[in-house]
């Protein structure tokens, strides 16, 4: 089916990183959300036609694992590879200076155990991610662990580097907020809970921000992924495809 709007830009994006980034021999990995998956698509095609040969993915969720084993593509963890060639995902916004707010799937801790260990990391998004600060534009995943986790939502609230932020708890689907569970808290794929952090400005210092929450005791991680990206790749809904950071353009917005 051919696909428009938001969805051609994403799939324009994913298929463009694997094209782009992706040769055979290499440890991949593999995003999460809904950008993330056409990436998946596109190296399920490329073994399945014999153009990629000898590669072995880490997925970064069980649902990314999931599309992955159906296209047949092989499969290892970070126990096994410990250095990637090449991690490949979507963000949820992505400032000027490439930082990137991730982890609206839920899926951040293992993003970022992953990503952080990728000679590359290749962020893909539809133009609607991009904006000049982060915070406004989507709220900030904090993964907690669930034990009195409240203590630690009014911890992190309290947090100077986060001031004037709204802290909410995450209930329903971890990935989507459906609330088929009923108002009980979001579970993340590693049995932890997710604290949603709401900005109405921009975060003052984004990498103090993240050493900050990072230091909290009973955070397991946060969705600041600073000096990380080597490269963005931004789809527009018209079929257009920018590329900003190393080998691209300086960025733009
Ligand atoms: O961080 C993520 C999941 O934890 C995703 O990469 C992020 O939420 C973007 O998702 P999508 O491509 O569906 O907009």
């Amino acid at each position: 089916m051919a696909l428009s709007g938001t969805d051609l830009a994403k799939q324009l994006a994913g298929y463009k990183s694997v094209d782009d980034h992706v040769t055979s021999g290499m440890v991949v990995g593999l995003g999460t959300g809904s950008t993330a998956y056409f990436a998946v698509e596109r190296v399920g095609q490329k073994l399945a036609s014999g153009e990629l040969k000898d590669i072995i993915c880490i997925p970064t969720s069980e649902r990314t694992r999931e599309q992955a084993e159906s296209l047949k593509i092989p499969l290892c963890t970070l126990n096994e590879k410990s250095v990637l060639d090449v991690a490949i995902d979507g963000a949820d916004a992505v400032d000027p200076n490439l930082a990137l707010v991730k982890g609206g799937g839920g899926a951040l801790l293992r993003e970022k155990m992953v990503e952080v260990m990728a000679k590359k990391f290749v962020c893909i998004v539809d133009d609607s991610k991009l904006c000049k600060g982060l915070g406004p534009s989507f709220a900030l995943p904090v993964e907690i662990t669930p034990f009195c986790h409240m203590h630690t939502l009014r911890t992190i609230a309290a947090l100077p580097e986060v001031a004037g932020c709204k802290a909410e708890l995450r209930l329903g689907n971890v990935a989507t907020g459906a609330k088929k569970d009923g108002d009980k808290p979001a579970v993340t794929d590693n049995g932890n809970y997710i604290v949603d952090l709401f900005f109405e400005t921009p975060i003052k210092d984004v990498r103090a921000a993240a050493k900050a929450l990072k230091n909290t005791v009973g955070v397991v991680d946060h969705g600041l992924f600073v000096d990380m990206t080597y490269q963005v790749i931004v789809a527009g809904k018209d079929g257009s495809c920018r590329v900003a950071g190393q080998g691209g353009d300086k960025p733009w917005w």
